[in-house]
């Protein structure tokens, strides 16, 4: 790489999605926990050669993109697609880019790999695309009869990014004829003598585009399930409030610690961590730190849930055994489900919650302390990206 290079990404994000319908434009719908458009940001964000990522969305979707990707550098895109690249490209020019990757972010999963291809393509090309070979055959449509079958030899089926030298692509957006539309920019630079760079395509990349694209997205994505547990005991004493579930009961005595002790939320915060293996909730929240004295336990429960949530993960279920000679947790119940509901961000019937004695037997059996058992189901995205 020269010295004097510097290779941006322009994601098109300002489209209205009709074909798929539904109301809220596809790039800002959820997938795998995050929005479709932060898929593609996420690849081009950390890609190393990678030092600007400019994303264009319609100028009143501003407010809703820069809340859903706070990071992010976002624009006021166009009318159609050619213009929201065109408004892109000038802004990318002002600030010195060399080589411009341009995609749609209706392709969310796309690889590193697929990046490092069309930049290859690009070194000895004005510009690079990924591609796909045809695999069905094509005919036309005559009225719903099948009418003349198109050869398929040499026919590729074009995905994004398209890499293109900044001189190139502009070059290429100024001699379009205005009135005439383009669907990508590959053949606006082809079409003004560029040469084009053919590199291998990727399955995954596949455009979203019809209501059932979703569910094949939604496929792709590979959920990863994951479960695990997590335990915890704390004392009773006199004069302590007892905190259970994220809900004060009324009792004579209460759990003792260096946080509030609801010994039901630590346990389930530890469940939690260990479906990500991020450490207990000492590792994050550490006793030493007086910071903690006396915290409500709900924040900790919701840091594991972030963190979850980062990952693009889906908490789909909790279930939690609390182990106590008293009080009785069965009038509370209803209560603690709302509340680690509340806390999880998810619907009440996702969240068990139970209760057990000892039968007088050991610490819990003599009313020396409540211990939790927990038990966190949750579904990370595996097949698309880190
Ligand atoms: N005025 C426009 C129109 C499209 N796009 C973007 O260009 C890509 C092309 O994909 P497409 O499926 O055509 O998106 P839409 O235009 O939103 O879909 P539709 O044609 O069904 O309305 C999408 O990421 C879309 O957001 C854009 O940035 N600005
Ligand atoms: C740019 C593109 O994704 C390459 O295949 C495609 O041309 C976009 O077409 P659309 O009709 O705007 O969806």
């Amino acid at each position: 790489m020269s010295q004097m290079e510097k290779i941006a990404a322009l994601i098109v994000a300002a489209g209205g999605g009709t074909r798929m319908g539904g109301g809220v434009p596809k790039q800002f719908r959820d997938l795998g926990g995050r929005p479709m458009l932060a898929w593609s940001h996420e690849a081009l964000r950390t890609h190393p050669a990678i030092s600007t990522v400019l994303t264009m969305v319609a100028a009143d979707q501003i407010d809703v993109a820069r809340s859903l990707l706070p990071d992010a550098q976002v624009a006021p895109g166009g009318a159609s697609r050619r213009e929201s690249v065109a408004k892109g490209l000038r802004q990318l020019a002002l600030e010195g880019v060399t080589k411009v990757l341009i995609h749609d972010a209706a392709r969310p999963f796309l690889s590193h790999d697929v990046i490092d291809r069309v930049l290859a393509g690009l070194a000895s090309a004005d510009g690079a695309m990924p591609v796909l070979a045809v695999a069905d055959t094509l005919a036309r449509n005559a009225d719903d009869v099948l009418g003349e079958i198109v050869p398929r030899d040499g026919v590729v089926r074009v995905q994004t990014p398209q890499g293109f030298h900044m001189q190139a692509v502009i070059a290429a957006h100024a001699a379009w004829p205005a009135e005439a539309e383009a669907t990508d920019d590959a053949q606006m630079v082809r079409r003004l003598g560029g040469r084009v760079a053919l590199v291998q395509g990727d399955a995954m990349l596949e455009k979203i585009t019809y209501p059932d694209d979703m569910a094949g997205a939604d496929m792709r994505l590979a959920w990863e399930t994951r479960t695990a547990m997590g335990f915890d005991v704390h004392r009773l004493e006199d004069g302590e409030e007892l905190w259970l579930g994220g809900v004060l009961i009324p009792h004579h005595q209460g759990l003792s610690g260096h946080s509030d002790a609801d010994v039901a939320l630590h346990a389930l915060t530890d469940a939690l961590l260990g479906t990500i293996a991020a450490g207990d909730i000492g590792t994050h929240f550490p006793p030493s730190d007086p910071q903690w004295k006396g915290a409500e336990s709900g924040q900790f429960l919701q840091h594991a849930a972030k963190l979850i949530a980062d990952k693009g993960g889906r908490i789909d279920f909790v279930d939690l055994t609390i182990i106590c000679e008293a009080p009785k947790i069965g009038p509370h119940r209803a209560a603690m489900v709302a509340r680690i509901a509340e806390l999880l961000q998810i619907d009440q019937s996702r969240v068990s919650l139970k209760a057990t004695t000892t039968e007088r037997l050991g610490f819990t059996g003599r009313g020396e302390g409540i211990a939790t058992q927990a038990v966190a189901t949750v579904r990370l995205p595996g097949g698309a990206q880190a």
